[in-house]
């Protein structure tokens, strides 16, 4: 692959002596992209997250981030361009806000306006004064992200970062990603909640036990998956019936058939055919709603399959 990938895992393995964490994983992430690994309870996710970061080795094959191993001599320092958000962020609660992210400032050698700044950017510049006790949930993610972004990270590793989060805070949060990632910021995102990452990632990547089964974009996965078009139609009253038959002339199967709607699957290659053959039916056909495959849909496919 090229050097424009933050991340190249080329057949990465880790076996532990008791459980194969990973196996002959191949991964590539390009430089801002948002990607979202996805996966089963452990499927691996953290283990490539920490084989990312440098904190544990492959037992087999090799890594690049940010053009380096993460494994060699200095690896210590080009953790500087990597942010790391845990699954579970636990911080000193008699703290304030500043007095945290100050701390950890000084281990990356940021200056106090730069927490401020990115006090601010999480939301939390109002709060910066108050004990960490009295953050929600929501606001002590928001302070591990600020956190995770100290050093102005090329690279962002977040596990989790949405877990515990009501709808509005889930939101924020992923305003502030996206516009990291629009400053070209490459991240990597677990996560179990597949309907929130839809409208956010350019790429998934679905792990199943230790493996890679697919990855790619929703449209690449969504063609790989081969999974039928939903197509709802709303027609004149009565007229059901009568158009019902046609259509499955066009290799569209009716799953539904009620009141003013019919709701029909038909192979992603017959989706053209059929919408002219609805468009000629002229002012009999009242609407017409096209439905994607979900990335829930396509998880429960690649999830059961055993190869990419
Ligand atoms: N140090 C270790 N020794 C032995 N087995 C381990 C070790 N670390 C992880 N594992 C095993 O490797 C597998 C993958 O774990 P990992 O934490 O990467 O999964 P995950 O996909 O992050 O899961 P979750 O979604 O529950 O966080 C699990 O079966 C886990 O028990």
């Amino acid at each position: 692959m090229t050097d424009s990938n933050s991340i190249s895992l080329n057949q990465v393995s880790k076996w532990y002596p008791s459980h194969k964490a990973v196996s002959d994983v191949d991964l590539f992430v390009p430089e801002g992209c948002l990607m979202a690994l996805v996966g089963h309870n452990g499927a691996g996710k953290t283990t490539l997250m920490k084989l990312i970061l440098g904190l544990i080795r492959p037992t087999a094959g090799n890594l690049t981030i940010l053009g380096k191993d993460p494994c060699d001599r200095d690896a210590f320092n080009r953790r500087e361009g990597i942010g790391f958000l845990p699954e579970n962020v636990s911080f000193e609660p008699n703290m304030t806000g500043r007095e945290l992210i100050r701390f950890y400032a000084r281990l990356k050698h940021e200056s106090d306006k730069r927490c401020f700044e990115l006090m601010e950017t999480v939301g939390l510049g109002d709060a910066i004064d108050r004990r960490l006790k009295t953050y929600s949930k929501g606001m002590k993610q928001r302070l591990g992200l600020a956190q995770a972004l100290l050093g102005k990270p090329r690279l962002l590793l977040l596990d989790e970062p949405t877990s515990g989060l009501d709808p509005a805070a889930r939101q924020q949060f992923y305003d502030i990603i996206r516009d990291l990632r629009n400053e070209g910021v490459t991240i990597l995102l677990c996560s179990h909640v597949l309907t929130e990452l839809e409208a956010q990632t350019d790429a998934v990547t679905v792990m199943n036990s230790g493996r890679v089964v697919a990855s790619g974009s929703l449209e690449q996965l969504r063609e790989r998956a081969g999974l039928p078009l939903n197509i709802r139609v709303t027609v004149k009253e009565g007229m059901t019936e009568k158009i019902a038959t046609p259509l499955r002339q066009h290799q569209a199967q009716i799953t539904r058939l009620n009141g003013r709607h019919l709701e029909l699957e038909c192979p992603p290659q017959a989706k053209m055919q059929l919408l002219r053959h609805l468009g000629e039916l002229g002012s009999v056909v009242e609407d017409i709603e096209l439905f994607n495959s979900s990335l829930d849909q396509l998880y429960a496919v690649f999830s059961t399959r055993k190869g990419a």
